[in-house]
């Protein structure tokens, strides 16, 4: 059985005749956090959406706890989930309804008790039986949360998890997040601009640009090469094209 949680390899996605993700491989080890990196259209949201299974690659293969998501994702969806501000749940029903239609598609047992647990984990009892599209953006962020771990999942994609929470929210969520790591020894990928949020929570950064990998390794890693003090000035130098000086 493979050590890996997620396995890309020479992925690659071209729309029309744009390549959006190009020759694109990594391993990601069970029960690791990944960070991908990368400037506005650098290929984030859309290798996330090919290892979840949504997209399909132009070429190349993803395979998660150890099955080919191409041809056999359906032996494995249900021990994984995602989040992703760009999917938006039904408006009119009541958060409660939502979550409990999800945790009905993951076969979940003992329903009920499940969806109390995460308002209680992710602050939502106040507006469980509010519809969803009264909500704010941060409060609409914490129930696309609740749905991606409905079905507890061994593996879980978050595309930008605190892009719309203010810094304490978004503080108190990455908090949530370690919790859910460790007592579930998950592996979970996240596409972030947050280089604060990818340093708290990441083993391993996964540099993107123009649809290509351009490095990998961990923040510690990363910070010691490029001779920075933070993730943020790395992204500046890979972002502005000062990647082949400061890297060697
Ligand atoms: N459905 C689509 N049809 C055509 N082109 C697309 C589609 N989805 C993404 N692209 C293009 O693919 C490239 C990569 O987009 P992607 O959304 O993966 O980038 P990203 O790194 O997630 O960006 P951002 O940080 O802005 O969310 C961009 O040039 C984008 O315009």
């Amino acid at each position: 059985m493979s050590q890996f949680a997620i396995e890309a390899r020479h992925l690659r996605k071209v729309f029309r005749d744009t390549p959006a993700v190009d020759d694109v491989s990594f391993a990601i080890p069970k029960g690791s956090v990944v960070g991908i990196l990368g400037g506005n259209g650098a290929g984030k949201t859309t290798t996330i959406a090919m290892v979840m299974g949504l997209t399909l690659p132009t070429s190349g293969e993803v395979h998660v706890l150890g099955t080919d998501m191409a041809r056999h994702r359906h032996d494995v969806l249900h021990r994984m989930n995602f989040e992703s501000p760009y999917v938006d749940l039904p408006g009119r029903l009541p958060v409660r309804q939502n979550l409990s239609v999800f945790a009905k598609l993951y076969g979940m047992r003992d329903v009920a008790v499940r969806i109390a647990r995460l308002a209680s984990d992710l602050d939502l009892t106040s507006f469980l039986d509010r519809p969803t599209n009264r909500l704010s953006a941060g409060q609409k962020t914490r129930v696309a949360l609740a749905k991606s771990l409905i079905n507890d999942p061994e593996v879980l994609l978050l595309d930008e998890p605190t892009a719309s929470l203010d810094p304490d929210t978004a503080d108190w969520i990455r908090g949530r997040l370690e919790d859910y790591r460790r007592e579930r020894d998950a592996t979970i990928l996240i596409a972030s601009h947050n280089m604060a949020e990818v340093e708290r929570l990441c083993d391993r950064v996964i540099m993107m640009k123009s649809g290509r990998i351009v490095d990998d390794a961990s923040p510690s890693d990363m910070l010691a090469r490029y001779g920075r003090s933070n993730l943020e000035e790395v992204f500046l130098d890979v972002a502005r094209g000062r990647v082949q000086e400061a890297a060697q």
